[in-house]
């Protein structure tokens, strides 16, 4: 168990915290990431709970401090990023290296030779390490990790940079020295990552712990499935999604971002209107963690204010107490702070080609336009009253439609769009008010929008306090955030008439680079033969050294 209460981090006198008051626990037999963009503060983060950099708060690993722990490299393996990537002198073997290693730990030697067969490395034991992929120094850095046999892991992104079969070599690892009862601590900036390897997901932005749940709410609430679709009649086809009360989005010049509606029918859709597709694929998108902001007077278990988006219509900003300087809801596409849809680039409108003939027999689907639903029948995006500035000009009508369906857009709709869909491609029994789009060559047939309901099921407070979603004392979270799609891995095969597309640094007294183990306090304890020692998981099948 490490229990993380009040880090915080000031580099410089006058600039925001690197960290601030971050507290949370890493509990053994879980896998907990810690989660952030680029400089949110997660190395930070690490380096102060190692002792490693001062600051203030508290790490304890097991009850004590990692300074006052008496063998820490029996207790905490540590994996930090590495410069260059090597494990160790690039003249040296693998199994030279780990055995140096052992010697200053104190372990057999015996021990090197097993981690080499564990991490994969024993058919390139004897190469040195100057021919060693980033995989294999990844691999061999964990080996030295692990020569102590500690029952925690720390590792700052593990996987960063390394090949899809080295992730998920590092993923099975992880998981199974967790399985075995382990505590595994490990940073990563890809909420995917996150959702994959972790059970329990701690988010970071700009120094501050914006939610700490388990993954499966992290899933629900941060991540967002939806389908890529690419090809040069997207104005026309994007008239056809909304039709079908798809939640649509421009995504980029020629493609757009749809959700609500299955990959299969989207396909089916084109191909009935005779529309060419180049690329049609599933993908998920982020989406960013409710904005968390402590109140300077709060300290840690004060009320957390959210920063609810804010429409023109909302009036001039109230003026609130004083808070920490925080991050700030990004500029929406009308500048709106808080805007709930990220508009993308603001490209060329979507090139409209000419009419394809169509094929036959067409089956038109019914586009149906009947009564407009009550709002308590289904939730809604704003009314227009209540959205963003106007759009674009005549001439733009095809890319304004889309813009201002963006705009209108709110979270809500999409679950709007997910409750009322069939995911099978049937119609929907009624219309789905998920966007209204301006007269022009993307109409909608869809019905003015009902009052948004209270708030979308995602973002629901919690019902236990497993499900916990913001740290304790903390006020649930608040529809109307700021949405930052960030595109991730995408699957897929296009349909229709188209075309088919479809570290080695060390922990600070390790006595080499590439690994960390607590090799301060070395001894000549048997330390690899601790019963239910969770850091012998298994062997994994794994990347073999000729992979990366
Ligand atoms: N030694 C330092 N001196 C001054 N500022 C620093 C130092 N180390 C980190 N920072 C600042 O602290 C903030 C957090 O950096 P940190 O490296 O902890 O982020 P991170 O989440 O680990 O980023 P990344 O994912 O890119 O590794 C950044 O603004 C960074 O510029």
């Amino acid at each position: 168990m490490i229990q993380i209460t009040g880090l915080t981090k000031v580099y410089r006198r006058g600039r925001p915290p690197a960290l601030l008051d971050l507290t949370f626990d890493v509990r053994p037999g879980l896998v907990t990431a810690l989660l952030g963009p680029e400089e949110s503060g997660k190395s930070t983060a690490l380096r102060l709970m190692l002792d490693l950099e001062r600051g203030q708060g508290v790490t304890l690993f097991g009850g004590r401090t990692y300074r006052t722990l008496r063998r820490p490299e029996r207790e905490v393996g540590v994996v930090l990023p590495t410069v260059g990537a090597m494990a160790g002198h690039p003249g040296r073997t693998a199994r030279g290296h780990l055995r140096m290693l052992a010697a200053l730990a104190g372990v057999p030697t015996g021990r090197a030779d097993e981690l080499l067969e564990q991490t994969r490395l024993a058919t390139v034991a004897g190469h040195r390490l100057r021919a060693f992929s980033p995989g294999m120094n990844r691999r061999l850095i964990l080996a030295g990790a692990l020569l102590g046999a500690p029952g925690t892991l720390v590792l700052d992104a593990p996987t960063e940079g390394l090949s899809p079969r080295n992730i998920e070599w590092f993923h099975s690892f992880l998981r199974s020295f967790a399985v075995a009862g382990g505590t595994v601590l490990v940073t990563t900036r890809t909420p995917q990552e996150a959702a994959q390897l972790a059970d329990r997901v701690v988010t970071l932005e700009q120094g501050r712990l914006v939610a700490d749940q388990p993954v499966a709410d992290f899933r629900r609430t941060r991540l967002r499935p939806e389908v890529s679709v690419r090809g040069p009649q997207m104005a026309r086809l994007a008239d056809l999604l909304l039709g079908q009360g798809a939640l649509v989005r421009r995504d980029g010049a020629v493609g757009l971002a749809v959700s609500g509606i299955g990959r299969t029918e989207i396909g089916e859709l084109a191909y009935r209107h005779g529309i060419l597709l180049h690329e049609l694929a599933d993908r998920v998108v982020e989406q960013p963690a409710p904005r968390a902001v402590l109140p300077a007077s709060s300290g840690r278990s004060g009320q957390v204010q959210l920063h609810k988006a804010r429409t023109p219509s909302d009036g001039p900003r109230p003026r609130s107490a004083p808070t920490v300087p925080g991050p700030q809801a990004a500029p929406g596409p009308q500048g709106t702070p808080g805007s709930q849809v990220d508009a993308g680039p603001q490209a060329a409108p979507i090139p409209q080609a000419a009419q394809p003939p169509q094929l036959s027999p067409v089956r038109q689907p019914a586009l149906t336009a009947s009564t407009p639903p009550t709002a308590s029948s289904a939730p809604t995006p704003p009314t227009a009253s209540t959205a963003p500035a106007p759009l674009a000009s005549q001439s733009q009508l095809p890319e304004g439609a889309l813009m201002q369906a963006q705009a209108l857009a709110p979270v809500q709709a999409l679950v709007s769009a997910r409750s009322l869909v069939s995911s099978h491609g049937r119609q929907p029994t009624q219309a789905l008010p998920v966007m209204q789009a301006p007269s022009g060559s993307i109409s909608s047939p869809l019905p003015q929008s009902p009052p948004l309901p209270q708030s979308p099921p995602y973002l629901q407070p919690p019902q236990s306090p497993s499900a916990q979603q913001v740290p304790q004392g903390r006020q649930a979270p608040e529809p109307g955030y700021a949405l930052r799609a960030a595109a991730a891995g995408a699957t897929g095969t296009a349909t229709g008439p188209g075309t088919g597309t479809g570290t080695g640094t060390g922990h600070p007294t390790a006595a080499s680079t590439g690994t960390a183990s607590g090799a301060s306090a070395l001894s000549t304890a048997g330390v690899h033969a601790r019963p239910g020692d969770p850091a012998t998981p298994a062997p994994l099948a794994g990347p073999d050294h000729r992979s990366e």
